[in-house]
């Protein structure tokens, strides 16, 4: 499916640099997201993949205007977003862009029935006035997320519920302020293997039937295949690949990609989709990411790689494209004769 013109929310180069505090920091900075922008359109599910540190988190939080980007800005609907000081700048933000976490057995609160998690953000968000009219969002809400029959769901407490369960609850919520952006910070990896597709599933579902933006963070790039329309590959906070998903899997242009593909489980091969992604993680195949404090300089994955030059040390390539829309950042590329 081409993209619509106009992207629901962007971030347009943006920077991320957390200053290093205690001993031996001072002056020092992580230097998280390098130079990055990212469009999200409406109907569109966007996968950001990379190992862990490579500041997927911190660009999700960037879009959530929880960190206030080092420099660049955050658009919706095509205009600079101020970063929100007062609760009800906040809360106009949050009506559009809505973040769905990885740990929802931390994300709801334990003292509370579905009832009142699920109330809370409707009578923020202004959307039900009047009890009935509360009672009906909300078990319209279970219904969206396939806690059925919700009447039986309404009065739980979180603890009675699977993880699935719950993070179909925490879908809710988001939904609760009818969003136009989800912001899905590895919402399935906490999640039994056999319970993430169905997951996965409702979020493609949100996507097609309510044209639904949603960025989906995972570390797992052969599952993000199965559910995004885009993926983006991030290393040490450098985008290097992006393209349709099936394109990026099939013809990875960038060798990060390409080691991150082959060191992802196969689920043809190895059995099950969305099976055991954090080996990815693994330092022995992937070897060891680099320091934020004092990244390489030009390509940060060069030190790693195979195709390394003595360019890739000194200047970040620059993006070559490819018809089909697929782009990659790395010097192996000759712009002429790939175009
Ligand atoms: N608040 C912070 N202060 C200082 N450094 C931070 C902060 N948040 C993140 N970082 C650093 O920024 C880099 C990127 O972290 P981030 O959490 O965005 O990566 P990630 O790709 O989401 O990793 P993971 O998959 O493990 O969540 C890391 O080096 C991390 O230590």
């Amino acid at each position: 499916m081409p993209a619509p013109a106009e992207p629901v929310l962007e971030a347009r180069d943006v920077v991320k640099r957390f200053p290093l505090h205690g001993p031996g920091g001072h002056g020092k900075e992580v230097h998280a997201v390098e130079p990055t922008s990212l469009a999200l359109h409406a109907g569109r599910i966007t996968a950001l993949v990379g190992e862990s540190g490579s500041g997927k988190s911190t660009l999700a939080r960037m879009l959530a205007l929880a960190y206030p980007p080092t420099e660049g800005e955050i658009r919706l609907d095509g205009a600079p977003v101020k970063q929100a000081r007062t609760a009800r700048g906040k809360r106009a933000y949050y009506r559009q862009v809505q973040m769905i976490f990885q740990d929802p057995f931390s994300s709801l609160s334990p003292v509370h029935r579905l009832r009142y998690i699920l109330s809370r953000p409707l009578q923020l968000h202004g959307h039900a006035s009047g009890r009935a009219e509360l009672e009906r969002q909300i078990l319209d809400l279970l219904n969206r997320v396939n806690l059925t029959p919700a009447d039986q769901f309404i009065d739980k407490f979180p603890h009675e519920l699977s993880g699935g369960q719950r993070q179909r609850v925490a879908i809710a919520r988001a939904l609760a302020a009818r969003p136009k952006v989800l912001l899905g910070d590895e919402p399935v990896s906490m999640l039994d293997v056999s319970i993430r597709l169905d997951i996965l599933n409702l979020l493609g579902t949100l996507r097609d039937d309510e044209g639904l933006a949603i960025l989906y963070i995972t570390h797992d790039i052969a599952g993000a295949r199965y559910f995004a329309d885009e993926i983006k590959v991030l290393y040490a906070g450098q985008l290097v690949e992006s393209g349709s998903a099936d394109a990026v899997v099939e013809q990875p242009r960038h060798p990060y990609t390409r080691l991150l593909l082959e060191s992802a489980p196969d689920p043809e091969r190895d059995g099950g989709l969305l099976d055991e992604p954090e080996v990815v993680d693994d330092e022995e195949t992937l070897g060891e990411p680099p320091s934020l404090v004092d990244p390489p300089a030009g390509c940060r994955f060069h030190p790693r790689c195979p195709l390394a030059k003595p360019v890739c040390a000194t200047a970040f390539p620059p993006r070559t494209h490819f018809d089909d829309g697929q782009w990659v950042h790395c010097w192996s590329y000759d712009e002429e004769n790939y175009r």
